[in-house]
């Protein structure tokens, strides 16, 4: 049985780059009041590769705004490099950001829109110009400098975005959806390169985003929010085969609640749940359960089915009800109405405590 008790990973180093303290930003006046986000805190590692996760709407861009210092917050500290930046405006603070929309200037060509932030700082003609060819070079273009924005494609628009972003070695870099405007091959690509810029400057980065194979792919520290508040974090390798409640677990792809004699009520993921039909044994220690096929979606290499599993489940008024698990099958042989197995070995089920202690 998996160990739903992830390890209390807070996130906390000796140094964090950025640190929120008990941080809440709410909206609307005395009765209706409404928190975007609530009771926050939060350190940054240095050099990680942090990455806030969530449903629309819990309140991730909030938070990478508190941090930009766009928005204040209503209540609690932001410390950034140690020091209290509550009330520090953006452009006293060492930020880079990178946004969904590119906010490139289009009539500036790409040397410039690298240029800027540099300029802004009046660092002399010849670090700018250096650290604009060291810039560009990183994200692949060094022979575009002189193109202007619409004459590239949007892959190429946001490298210029982040170009621009870590010219300024900024002491934290802020992505908040970069790549969601990006088609679903460039977006992958994307994540390579974003991952390797990261990895070759080193800079501290947050990015926020919906998309949880994005989060699990580029983060080291990985931090799950819900209705403004966070409810997980972790090394994704800890938080995923151990969420710690049923909105971490179905938010992470875990499709299939139930209770399992002995167990309580449990997790499982579609990849393993396997389905045993005739004599077939079962293999690997663990639960078998007695089920009927009631749908069957075939999907090329395997089929996905959809199997109902007598009193494993709950209904509306907590009485014991079937349950339906979704099972991935290397087989196309399953039919409505078979009767089958369900294999659910004992590594694979994730204890939900917090199911446990709503009953
Ligand atoms: N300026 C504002 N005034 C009122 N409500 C706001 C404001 N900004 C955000 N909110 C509300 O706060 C909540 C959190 O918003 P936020 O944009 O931080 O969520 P999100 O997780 O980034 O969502 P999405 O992925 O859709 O951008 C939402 O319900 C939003 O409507």
């Amino acid at each position: 049985m998996a160990n739903t008790a992830a390890p209390a990973n807070t996130g906390a180093g000796p140094d964090p780059v950025v640190r929120l303290d008990g941080v809440s930003r709410e909206y609307g006046k005395a009765a209706d009041t409404f928190a975007a986000v609530s009771d926050l805190s939060l350190d940054v590692p240095r050099g990680s590769f942090t990455t806030l996760l969530g449903p629309s709407g819990c309140g991730k861009t909030t938070t990478l705004r508190m941090i930009a210092g766009f928005v204040r917050p209503t209540r609690g500290r932001i410390l950034l490099e140690g020091a209290d930046a509550t009330a520090t405006p953006p452009e006293k603070r060492n930020i880079g950001m990178v946004f969904q929309s590119y906010a490139l200037f289009p009539h500036m060509t790409l040397r410039d829109n690298v240029a800027f932030g540099l300029r802004a700082r009046r660092l002399p003609k010849a670090e700018v110009a250096q650290r604009v060819g060291e810039a560009l070079e990183l994200v692949g273009l060094a022979g575009l400098a002189a193109r202007r924005p619409a004459e590239l494609s949007g892959g190429q628009q946001q490298r210029v975005a982040l170009a621009r972003a870590v010219a300024i070695r900024p002491s934290v870099l802020l992505l908040d959806e970069p790549l969601s405007n990006l088609d679903a091959r460039l977006r992958v690509q994307m994540r390579r390169e974003l991952l390797r810029v990261q990895r070759e400057t080193g800079v501290t980065t947050v990015l926020v985003t919906h998309d949880q194979d994005e989060a699990l792919e580029l983060s080291d520290h990985l931090v799950i929010m819900d209705g403004g508040r966070l409810v997980q974090q972790g090394a994704p390798r800890a938080v995923f085969p151990a969420p710690a409640s049923r909105f971490v677990a179905e938010f992470l792809g875990y499709q299939n609640f139930l209770t399992v004699p002995g167990h309580g009520p449990v997790a499982v993921r579609p990849e393993h749940a396997r389905l045993l039909t005739d004599g077939e044994p079962a293999g690997e220690d663990g639960v078998l359960l007695d089920a009927e096929v009631r749908a069957v979606t075939y999907q090329g290499s395997r089929c996905l089915v959809e199997v109902a599993v007598a009193g494993a489940g709950t209904d509306a008024n907590g009485a014991a009800a079937p349950a339906t698990l979704h099972c991935l099958h290397p087989g196309d042989d399953l039919r409505p109405g078979t009767r089958v197995r369900v294999a659910l070995p004992h590594r694979h089920l994730v204890a939900l405590a917090d199911e446990a202690e709503a009953r």
